[in-house]
């Protein structure tokens, strides 16, 4: 049997809804094996980011070496890294490994405010990962930042997207969970086509960790052999559920469900 092993390169919230915990239920939900590489550990639960402490630069190249000596994955994905060190030094693995598939959510700002990225480490995003990367996943406020541009219309988003592709990344995902629109509308672009991924939009205080749950999703369809396509449809679907069916755990911003999909469809 050949096994789909999906990697996660993130930081660690102690809640389990957003970073490697989010990633991990995702890879295992969709049927691939989860692996991890740890750049920060947070003491985080619904209520917010209580602390943030960064795994040292060396932790982070052993653990990815760790698994380039041992463990290919088929395809990985980024989240919390920090700093523009890390950054740099992540990339340089990924080009070393020459590992495929590399989807990049440039995670910035948690939900309820707090910081996960320093500010000098935007340009790190967009000079070392984007040129190694395959597919991006921007929200909105995370596009403004990357495109240095403000975000109010389709029409921004479209030109947002145009900037943050010339980085060299091939496929651009412009959320739409800050959107204020009746729908949750997702904007792909990839080779000069626009794409709307459109879905139904559920009033719940439970989206802690959607990002990092779609973007895991879209790298266990990846490191399956899913396309591109089919890979972000499957992850829409699996990010809509898991919203839909919420847990109501917590006393602030709960996390999402990752269990629906499998109860709805496998
Ligand atoms: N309230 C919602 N209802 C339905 N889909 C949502 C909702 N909020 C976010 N999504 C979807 O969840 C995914 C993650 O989007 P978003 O919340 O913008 O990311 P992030 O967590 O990085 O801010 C996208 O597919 C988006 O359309
Ligand atoms: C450790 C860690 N990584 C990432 C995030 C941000 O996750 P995201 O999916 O964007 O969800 P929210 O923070 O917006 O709920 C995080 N909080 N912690």
């Amino acid at each position: 049997m050949s096994v789909a092993k999906a990697l996660t390169i993130a930081g660690s919230d102690s809640g389990g809804g957003a970073g490697i915990q989010a990633d991990l239920k995702t890879f295992q939900e969709l049927g691939a094996y989860g692996m991890s590489v740890i750049t920060a550990i947070t003491a985080q639960n619904t209520t917010g980011v209580h602390g943030v402490y960064p795994v040292q630069k060396q932790g982070i190249k052993d653990q990815l070496d760790a698994i380039g000596k041992d463990l290919p994955p088929q395809a990985l994905k980024t989240g919390m890294l920090g700093s523009a060190e890390v950054i740099e030094t992540i990339a340089e693995k990924i080009a070393h490994y020459q590992w495929p598939h590399v989807v990049v959510d440039p995670v910035m700002v948690a939900k309820g405010g707090a910081k996960l990225l320093q500010a000098d480490a935007v340009q790190a995003i967009m000079d070392h990962l984007l040129p190694v990367a395959t597919v991006v996943t921007p929200n909105i406020p995370e596009a403004e930042v990357l495109a240095n541009m403000s975000i109010t219309s389709l029409e921004d988003r479209k030109r947002a997207a145009e900037q943050i592709a010339s980085y060299g990344v091939e496929v651009v995902i412009i959320k739409g969970g800050h959107d204020d629109s009746a729908t949750a509308i997702d904007l792909i672009y990839t080779n000069g086509q626009f794409e709307q991924l459109e879905g139904k939009r559920y009033s719940t205080n439970n989206t802690h960790g959607t990002g990092c749950t779609f973007s895991a999703a879209i790298t266990a369809q990846l490191a399956k052999g899913s396309s591109i396509t089919e890979a972000v449809k499957v992850a829409k679907q699996f990010i809509e559920l898991a919203i839909k069916e919420d847990l109501h755990i917590g006393s602030g911003h709960g996390p999402t469900n990752h269990w629906a999909y499998r109860k709805a469809y496998v």
